[in-house]
Parts: structure tokens; C-alpha cells; sequence
């Protein structure tokens, strides 16, 4: 036998937070020697956190960093463990992101990454340098802070592996593990029986299998142990990381942890038998390849992770040998996803800013709808954890809710909570309906939001008064005759209105209730509506945080009707019934104002548009070629050319309003976020005359491949359900002015 009790970590760290960041990681040392553990890896740069972006520049991060793993080496906690740590290291005048293992208050080791994450979010190579000696070790000179607690002078700095007494173990950090050519299979074939992975991986919807597939993955064909510490919650930025810490053995997850949860700590543990690894090894064309093997530098060390062979073993140890399980991974549906990883992100927001609570503007549709349910959804998790008990969440609420700190008061009931919390306000104009004012009220009874119900006319006239005295002419909407410039106007006006009224209410609501402080404006526009710029700039989208911006709005409407039945809200179902419209314009006989009509496209064809236009990275030319293997079936090259040109003439016309787009959570592996992820000009030819021609002249020569029948025989498009997809938008052609409400030509 020769096993061993090892632990990986999810920690919710915070950028720059060293005070909490060493706090937590202590108590996770605590409880992997609570448990038996022998070694303890924890997530990517822990000891300042993850996301400190460009202050990975600044000497002190650096600086404080080394004065927490002076503290932690000194520790009674860390010893008789091994840690696995992460912090920036300054090498030869050069930052390097890295492991520091630590033994008995000794560094083992500080093995720099050697490939960086450095696409979409993340950024390392902007402040990190990436250790290029592969398979080499150099003297790393230590500071005098660690050399009074170690009596170390130097250390090992490099591609180094761990020789213990028993096994060895190396290291792998996060994005090698992405990479085609992963360190773990150097290390395997050279004898490493254990690879650890700090991670500091966000959250994107439906990415976890990514995850747990390579995972697998690493020590199927090579066998081994992968121990996966990743950072959790949210760490100053639009980024959730989503822990989700896990153990493998031999291709086979062992452990899991949560993916979402409000625990500032959390361990995982599994009792391994490293022999089982040996005997997966032992295959003659592994054994091959192995033999070639270029030798890793090993740090030797006398002691051992495991209970040997040949050692006693006392009836009570018995538990520890008993190999953990396989398990089955647990996955979320992406709309469980939605409602939980937002929902955690905009507590460790509301908890981090010292602020007492959100406010929105709720209209009655869905996506300011599907942001109440998240803040509910929030609710109904601190409910749940102080139901557990979970002191920290306590504390936390009571703070949030005006309760003294020995109140008492326990935040048991959802409900109750978001009555203290969370602040709606439905603001009504003459064009609203009185269909989305019951609907926004009769949501806010549903979660027992603090809901209030306002008209704003006197406002709106008052400022379209203002102008006509000031101009000399009053602006009409275009059912009274008004131009298009005026229509555009007068919703603007009141879209706009909104904004300043909530940042009011935000500010003195807590006041209005005898309470301190004020509360913080979420924003709810979808990431297609952002993509299309169909939005007011500085209107409701303009809010301090917004959870829903990065998501599309097919997947929150399968998000609403999933909410329906798992949070027991059956108002919901009149939400996905109604038609999403903006009510800023008079509704007439023949006239109501409806988003998709309006748009000129739906938001099925959105979404496509957006993951063409970031995740494939596609021009005009490349995506109307791609749209016509798509959509071929069922629309004709002509009719495509038409939606390209008119999606990337609204894209571009409007891109500038996405500089001032409110920050999301990033949920996809695309954001139409000019400031962090979408770096492109917001200054366009957006009529693109060489785009559109080229596209133009192809369109022309290319067979209609529509099999539309006027026979009513079903064609493979309907079988598909393709078509019934498409057909539901209201086909704007841009080159005729009359079908279009806001033609190209007069724009
Ligand atoms: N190139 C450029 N660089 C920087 N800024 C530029 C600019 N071009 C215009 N601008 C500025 O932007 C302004 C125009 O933008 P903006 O004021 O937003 O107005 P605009 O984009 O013209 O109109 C708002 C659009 O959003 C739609 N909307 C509004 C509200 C709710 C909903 C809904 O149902 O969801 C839809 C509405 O139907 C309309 O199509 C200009 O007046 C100018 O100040
Ligand atoms: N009558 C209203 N009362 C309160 N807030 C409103 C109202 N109308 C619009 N808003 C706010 O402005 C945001 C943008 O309004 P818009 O009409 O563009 O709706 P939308 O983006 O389709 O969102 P929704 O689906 O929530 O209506 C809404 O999400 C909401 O926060
Ligand atoms: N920090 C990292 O190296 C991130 C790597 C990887 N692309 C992820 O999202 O998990």
C-alpha cells in the first residue's frame, strides 16, 4: 500500500485583500490537517489574489506577498504539511507568476509558469514573464524577511519536480493544462505520480466540461494523480471564478467541489493509493516512451506523503486506506449556471462594496426580470447558508441589512431578506401598459423585493417643455406626425429620465427607511441588445454593475421558464408570454412597438451574429459565407446579404455606445466590452462600401438553396425547426427605405 490523504482548495480570494487572503488560506491548512492531508495545493497567485491585473506591476504586491509567506512559514499551521502556494516572484529583476512549496518552514521549491493565459480576459503576459529554462533550475537569492524565518539564503528556481521519500509530484498552473503540449506529460513519463494544477479560471457558461475533460484527460492515457485548486467568487472584477476544486486519479474524478457557493473556504479530500497509479503505468508502450524521457531536476526531500508498506498500521488509520471512489461529475443545466454563478458574484460584490443593497428599474420585461430573479436567487443562497450557519454570511448580512453585529438576526427567509436588500421600481410614462406594470409588481410580490410604482410624465413634459421654450419648436413622435429625428427623441428623453431617477432612489432609499448608506444600480441589458447597440447610451443599461451582460437573451429567456419551477415563481410565466417591447412610443391601432420588429432581426440571429463576430472572429465577407452554409437551407444568399449588412451597419454605428457599456459578469467566451474584452475601434465606415460589395456581388451569382415549397410539404428546414427559428423576425431590407424603419439612407 502506499496511501495518501491529499487536498486541493477553493478559495474566494481578493485582489490586493493580503489580510483576508492569508486568513483564508491558514484556515484551509487547518482543515487539510484536520483531515489527514499530507499536502495541500491551493489556487493560482492566492496569497494577493488572482485578478490584480496591472498591479502585478507595482513592487509592493510583491513585497506584501513575500511578508504573508514569511508569516505563513512561520505558521504552527503549515507544519507537517506540504503547501503548495502561489504569489509573483521578482527573479533576476523579472516577474515571474508562481508555486512556492513550502515543508516545516523550508521553500522547496518556486516553480515559475512556463505558459501563460493570454487570450480574451486574461492578460499574464502584460505582467508576467514566462520561464523558458524548460527542465533547468538557477539559485533564487531570497529576501531577508524569509531568510530570519527559513535560514534558507537560496532556493531552487525553475522546471523542477518534488522527490519525496515515497512518490514525487510536480507542478502544473492552470493554462499549461490547456496547452497541446502540457507539462504533465513530460513529468508522467519521467516518474511523476502526482501533478498539482492552481488555477485561477473563471466562470463561462457550459465551459466546466472543457475543464473536467481535460482533467480526465491528463492521467488517462498517462495515469497519475491531478489535484485542481481554483479560485472562487468574485475578486474585484467582472470575472467569477468558479472553484470547483477536484481530484483525479488514473482519468477518473475522485473529488469535486462546489462550483457556485457563498464559502469563503472550501477543501476537497480524497485518500489515493499510489500503487493504483503504478499499476496503471505498467503497459510496455507507455513503458517505452517513458525510458526516452528527459530527467526532470528533483528536489530531494527525506520525508514522505504516505503511510509506507512495511509500516504499522493502527486500527483507527484504517479509514485513511480505504481508497475514495470514483464519482459521478456534477454538472449544471446552464440554467442553473445563470441563477447561481451571477447570484454569487453580486453577493461577494454587495459584501465587498459596503453597500446596503441593489436597485432596478423593473419594466415588466425580461431581462430587467431575469436580473430581480438573480438577485433573488442571491437571497435564497444566503437564506440557505445562514440556515447552515455559516457565520461569515451572517455577519455579512446583518451588516448589509442595518443589523447590529449582536442582533440576533438571522437571514433565514428569502424573502424577508430581499425586503431589506433589494430595492424595485417600475417608472411609468403614458405610453406604458398597464399589462407590464401589474407584471413588475406582481414579480416584486413574488420575491418580496421593497417595490415602489411611480409616473414620470410630469418629468418628461417638463423637460420636452424646456426645449420647445428654449427652440422655439416641440417635438412629436412620429404617431403624431413627428420625424424620425423626434421619435427618437422623445423615447430617449424618457429612457434617460430613468437613469437619473434611479441613481436618486438608489442614493436615498436607504435614508427614506432610517437606515445608512445607499445602494448600488444594476443594469440589465443582454448581451445582444449591447452587440446591436438597440439601447438608450446613459438610459437604465448605464448602472454600476449588471449581471445579465454577458448573457444572451435565448439563454435568459430558458433561464425565466427554468426559474418558474425550481424558485417556485409561477408570475414568471407571464413574462416569457409577453412580447418584449420598450413602451417609449404611443401605442396606436395599427402600430405597438416590439423589439425584434424593430431591431429588424431576431435575437436567435443575434446570438449568431455575436458568436460569429467575436468567437470565430468573422468580418462582413467571412460571416455572410458562413451564414450561407448555415442558413442556406432555408434563406437565399440575397436575403443573408441583406441581414449581414444591416447587423454590421447597426454593430458599427453604434459601437461607441459600448465604451460606456455598464460592467458585466462575463458569462460567454465573448463581450461586447469595449473597455476589457472587445478591443476594437468604436469609430467605423459602418456602411463598409467595400465589405458590402464584395458580398453583394457574391450574393448575386450564388443558387438560392431554399427548398421552400408553396405546396406546404414539410422541407428539411422545418423538420429542423431552422426555419420556424428564422421566420419569427421581421425581415428588414435595407435597400428599401419603406420596410425599414430606420433606413440606412436617412440615417
Ligand atoms: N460615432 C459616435 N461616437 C460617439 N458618440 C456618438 C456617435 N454617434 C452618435 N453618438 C452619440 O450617441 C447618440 C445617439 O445614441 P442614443 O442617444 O442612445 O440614441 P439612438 O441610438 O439614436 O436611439 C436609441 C435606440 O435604442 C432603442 N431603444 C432605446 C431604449 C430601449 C430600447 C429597448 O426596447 O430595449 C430600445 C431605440 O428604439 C433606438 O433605436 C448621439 O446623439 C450622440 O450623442
Ligand atoms: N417602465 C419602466 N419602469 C422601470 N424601468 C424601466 C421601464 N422601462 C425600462 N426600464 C429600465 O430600462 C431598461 C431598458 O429598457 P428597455 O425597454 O430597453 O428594456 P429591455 O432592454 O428589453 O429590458 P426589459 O426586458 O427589462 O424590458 C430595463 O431593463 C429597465 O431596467
Ligand atoms: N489563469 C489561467 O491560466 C486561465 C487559463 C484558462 N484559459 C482558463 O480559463 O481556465
Amino acid at each position: 500500500m502506499g496511501h495518501l490523504i491529499t487536498l486541493s482548495t477553493s478559495l474566494n480570494q481578493w485582489a490586493l485583500d493580503f489580510q483576508g487572503n492569508m486568513e483564508r488560506i491558514l484556515q484551509s491548512i487547518v482543515v487539510a490537517k484536520s483531515r489527514g492531508a499530507t499536502l495541500r495545493v491551493g489556487p493560482e497567485l492566492e496569497i494577493p489574489g488572482y485578478g490584480c491585473l496591472d498591479h502585478f506591476l507595482e513592487g509592493d504586491t510583491v513585497l506584501h506577498s513575500w511578508e504573508v509567506l514569511a508569516k505563513l512559514l512561520a505558521s504552527d499551521e503549515t507544519q507537517g504539511i506540504v503547501c503548495d502556494l502561489g504569489m509573483p516572484v521578482v527573479h533576476k529583476n523579472t516577474i515571474y507568476n508562481c508555486r512556492v512549496i513550502i515543508y516545516n518552514c523550508q521553500i522547496l521549491l518556486i516553480r515559475p509558469k512556463m505558459w501563460m493565459a493570454n487570450d480574451g480576459n486574461y492578460r499574464e503576459l502584460r505582467y508576467f514573464t514566462p520561464w523558458t529554462k524548460h527542465q533547468q533550475v538557477e539559485d533564487h537569492f531570497l529576501p531577508r524577511i524569509i531568510q530570519v524565518v527559513t535560514g534558507q539564503h537560496k532556493v531552487p528556481f525553475g522546471d523542477a519536480v518534488v522527490s519525496t521519500a515515497d512518490t514525487c509530484f510536480g507542478v502544473e498552473l492552470c493554462e499549461e493544462l490547456f496547452t497541446p503540449a502540457s507539462p504533465h506529460i513530460l513529468m508522467g513519463l519521467d516518474g511523476v505520480e502526482i501533478f498539482t494544477n492552481s488555477s485561477g479560471s473563471h466562470h463561462e457558461l457550459r465551459k466546466l466540461y472543457t475543464r473536467v475533460e481535460l482533467i480526465k484527460e491528463a492521467t488517462l492515457k498517462l495515469g497519475g494523480v491531478y489535484l485542481y485548486a481554483n479560485q472562487q467568487g468574485c475578486d474585484g472584477d467582472r470575472l467569477y471564478y468558479d472553484g470547483c476544486a477536484m481530484i483525479a486519479v488514473n482519468g477518473r474524478i475522485v473529488a469535486q467541489g462546489s462550483q457556485f457557493s457563498l464559502n469563503d473556504v472550501e477543501v476537497v479530500t480524497a485518500t489515493i493509493d499510489i500503487e493504483d497509479v503504478r499499476s496503471h503505468r505498467a503497459k510496455s508502450s507507455r513503458s517505452m516512451q517513458a525510458a526516452q524521457a528527459k530527467n526532470y531536476p528533483r528536489i530531494e526531500v527525506p520525508f514522505a506523503l504516505s503511510v509506507g508498506k512495511f509500516e504499522e498500521v493502527r486500527e483507527d488509520d484504517m479509514i485513511g486506506f480505504l481508497s475514495t471512489k470514483t464519482m459521478e461529475v456534477r454538472y449544471h443545466r446552464p440554467e442553473e449556471e445563470i441563477a447561481l454563478g451571477p447570484a454569487c458574484w453580486l453577493w461577494d460584490y454587495l459584501r465587498r462594496s459596503r453597500t446596503q443593497g441593489y436597485f432596478i428599474p423593473l419594466s415588466g420585461g425580461i431581462d430587467s426580470c431575469a436580473t430581480a430573479v438573480i438577485v433573488y436567487s442571491m437571497c435564497r443562497l444566503v437564506a440557505e447558508a445562514a440556515r447552515k450557519a455559516d457565520k461569515q454570511v451572517i455577519i455579512d448580512a446583518r451588516r448589509i441589512a442595518g443589523e447590529p453585529e449582536d442582533s440576533g438576526y438571522i437571514p433565514s427567509d428569502p424573502r424577508e431578506f430581499a425586503g431589506r436588500v433589494f430595492h424595485t421600481c417600475y417608472m411609468g410614462t403614458e405610453n406604458s401598459s398597464a399589462e407590464t406594470r401589474n407584471r413588475a409588481k406582481a414579480l416584486a410580490s413574488a420575491i418580496g423585493s421593497y417595490h415602489i410604482d411611480l409616473n414620470m410624465d410630469s418629468i418628461v413634459t417638463a423637460v420636452r417643455s424646456l426645449f420647445g421654450f428654449v427652440t422655439g419648436v416641440k417635438p412629436e413622435f412620429r404617431a403624431h406626425g413627428g420625424s424620425n429625428a423626434e421619435n427618437l427623441a422623445l423615447q430617449n428623453i424618457q429612457a434617460r429620465l430613468r437613469m437619473v431617477l434611479a441613481y436618486l432612489f438608489a442614493q436615498l432609499l436607504p435614508w427614506v427607511r432610517g437606515r445608512v448608506g445607499g445602494l448600488l444600480v444594476l443594469g440589465s441589458a443582454n448581451v445582444d441588445e449591447s452587440l446591436r447597440g438597440y439601447l438608450t447610451k446613459y438610459d437604465c443599461s448605464s448602472a454600476d454593475i449588471n449581471p445579465i451582460g454577458g448573457i444572451s437573451k435565448t439563454d435568459l429567456k430558458r433561464f425565466i421558464a427554468w426559474a418558474e419551477g425550481s424558485f417556485d415563481l409561477p408570475v414568471l410565466k407571464s413574462f416569457l408570454d409577453a412580447t418584449p417591447t420598450a413602451e417609449l412610443e404611443p401605442i396606436t391601432e395599427n402600430y405597438v412597438q416590439a423589439d425584434e420588429a424593430d431591431m429588424g432581426m431576431t435575437y436567435d440571429e443575434l446570438s449568431v451574429f455575436g458568436r460569429l463576430r467575436k468567437v470565430e472572429k468573422c468580418g462582413p465577407y467571412s460571416t455572410f459565407t458562413k451564414l450561407v452554409h448555415e442558413w442556406g437551407g432555408f434563406l437565399s444568399p440575397l436575403q443573408i446579404a441583406e441581414k449581414v449588412k444591416l447587423f454590421f451597419f447597426e454593430h458599427a454605428r453604434n459601437r461607441h455606445k459600448m465604451t460606456t457599456l455598464t460592467p458585466s459578469y462575463h458569462a460567454e467566451s465573448y463581450s461586447p466590452d469595449d473597455n476589457r474584452f472587445d478591443l476594437r475601434p468604436f469609430l467605423y465606415p459602418s456602411r463598409f462600401p467595400w465589405q458590402f460589395k464584395k458580398i453583394d456581388e457574391v450574393a448575386a451569382v450564388l443558387p438560392d438553396r431554399t427548398y421552400l415549397t408553396t405546396s406546404g410539404a414539410e422541407t428539411e428546414a422545418d423538420k429542423s425547426g431552422l426555419r420556424n427559428r428564422s421566420a419569427k423576425a421581421t425581415y428588414v431590407d435595407i435597400a428599401n427605405p419603406a420596410e425599414c424603419r430606420m433606413p440606412i439612407e436617412t440615417i
